[in-house]
Formats: C-alpha cells, sequence, structure tokens
C-alpha cells in the first residue's frame, strides 16, 4: 500500500486535546520508554532464570563496580532479545499511530477506500501463533542467532511503525531503554514485594493508545 498521510488525531481521539508540538515530542518519548522498562521489568522479575541470564551478561561485559555505558550494548546480544521480546508482547503503541489512505487500494484482497481511517495492530501480529512459536511465552532465546530486528523492516516486530511515518526518536529511543534496563539489573538484584508469589504479578493490560500495565510494577531493589 502507498504510504498515506496522518489525520489529525484529536478528530478521531477527542481525549487528545491538541498540544504544541514540543509537548507532543516531549509525551511520545517519555511515555513509550517508561512503558516499555516497566514491562520489560515486569517480564524480568516474573522470570528468575532470564534476570539471571541478563545479568551473568552484564557481569561477564561490563565491570560490576562500573556504570553501563552506551557503548556496551552492541556486546549485550542478550539484553538486546529481551527488548525485542518486550516489543513483541507489549509494544507501547499497539496500534501505531492511525494512517489514512489517500486512494483506494487493494491489501490480500481487501478495498481500503479512499479516506479510510488504517490502523494496523501490532498488538495481534506479536500474538499471532502463524508468525511466533509459542506466542504467549516471554522467550528471548527466539532472536538469538536470528536478523530479525525493530527498525522498520521486519514486518512481524515494527514497535516504532515502518516506512515513511516511522518514530524519529528510535535511535533515542533504542540508547535509553537498553541503558536504562541494563543499569536496573547491573546495579541491584530485584525481588517483589513480600508474599508476593511470581503468579500473583498482574500482567493486565490498559488498553489504549499506548499500552500501559494496568497496576504498577512495585519491585525491591537489593544491593547486590
Ligand atoms: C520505546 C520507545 C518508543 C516507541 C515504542 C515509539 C513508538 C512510536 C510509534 C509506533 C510511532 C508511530 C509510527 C507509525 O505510525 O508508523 C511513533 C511516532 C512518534 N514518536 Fe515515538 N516511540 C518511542 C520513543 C520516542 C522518543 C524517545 C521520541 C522523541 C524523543 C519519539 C517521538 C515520536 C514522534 C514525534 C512521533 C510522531 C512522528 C510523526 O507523526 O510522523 N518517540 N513512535
Amino acid at each position: 500500500m502507498e504510504e498515506a498521510g496522518r489525520p489529525n488525531l484529536s478528530d478521531y481521539f477527542p481525549v487528545l486535546k491538541p498540544v504544541d508540538r514540543q509537548g507532543d515530542v516531549f509525551a511520545a518519548g517519555t511515555e513509550s520508554s517508561w512503558i516499555t522498562l516497566e514491562w520489560a521489568m515486569t517480564e524480568l522479575l516474573r522470570n528468575p532464570d532470564i534476570m539471571k541470564k541478563a545479568q551473568l551478561e552484564l557481569k561477564q561485559t561490563v565491570v560490576k563496580e562500573k556504570l553501563v555505558e552506551e557503548s556496551d550494548i552492541v556486546q549485550l546480544p542478550y539484553l538486546q532479545a529481551i527488548v525485542k521480546e518486550t516489543f513483541r508482547l507489549h509494544p507501547p503503541a499497539p496500534l501505531l499511530l492511525p494512517r489514512r489512505a489517500e486512494r483506494e487500494v487493494i491489501v490480500c484482497s481487501f478495498t481500503v477506500p479512499k479516506d479510510a481511517l488504517v490502523m494496523v495492530n501490532i498488538w495481534a501480529i506479536g500474538q499471532d501463533p502463524n508468525i511466533w512459536a509459542n506466542p504467549t511465552l516471554f522467550n528471548p532465546d527466539r532472536y538469538l542467532g536470528s536478523d530479525i530486528d525493530f527498525r522498520g523492516h521486519d514486518f512481524e516486530l515494527i514497535p516504532f511503525g515502518a516506512g515513511r511515518r516511522i518514530c524519529p526518536g528510535l535511535p533515542l529511543a533504542y540508547r535509553m531503554v537498553h541503558l536504562m534496563l541494563a543499569s536496573l539489573i547491573h546495579s541491584y538484584d530485584w525481588k517483589l514485594e513480600e508474599g508476593m508469589k511470581l503468579e500473583d504479578v498482574n500482567m493486565d493490560e490498559h488498553f489504549g493508545i499506548s499500552l500501559q500495565k494496568a497496576e504498577p510494577l512495585r519491585a525491591i531493589p537489593i544491593k547486590g
């Protein structure tokens, strides 16, 4: 389908009041990143083996007393796989941003009329068993030895969108999310609140333009 224009968001989501462009960029940049971080930490706390493996990779790559730096990220393939898996199961923008068809087009034998509002449900793509083996399982290993990436070329994983209107903040978000996650788990061990079991962690999603956790994660850092 030809790249289509972006309709005015507040025409479709009246809850979104028009804000100045600086405010837009600030909101787009901070919210998606902390949402990703919260889901990633939640998955790591629910999957202690994956947490241990990620911490071991960090221990072998970054000296314990040293803070993680941006330049370390390329040497942390398992951490990168955790971020990919977090984006697959918990994409912060589950429907990307709406598009409008500039002209009538046929996509996979469906006719999309001119001016139709088009939403891409990447949440559903991430859960599709025709694309992913055991889709409900949080399994970063699925990316090891695979070239799949989220920079807009592999359409099964497009948390930042794709094409001309792909998220312009991707390079910054890439650095922030990896660096923050790596720093949290390199500097601290983590546990759930007293008396809470792994299966008690609430994984409900608050569905909207962004896909937040319905109940904020509460985790306790332990100085390692
Ligand atoms: C984990 C972090 C982030 C995710 C998952 C994310 C995701 C997205 C997605 C899916 C879109 C819509 C793309 C489309 O419809 O094809 C978008 C647009 C946008 N993002 Fe991000 N984003 C993130 C971080 C950031 C950051 C850090 C900034 C800026 C500093 C930013 C600024 C923007 C802006 C300005 C747009 C609108 C672009 C347009 O209208 O063409 N984002 N983002």
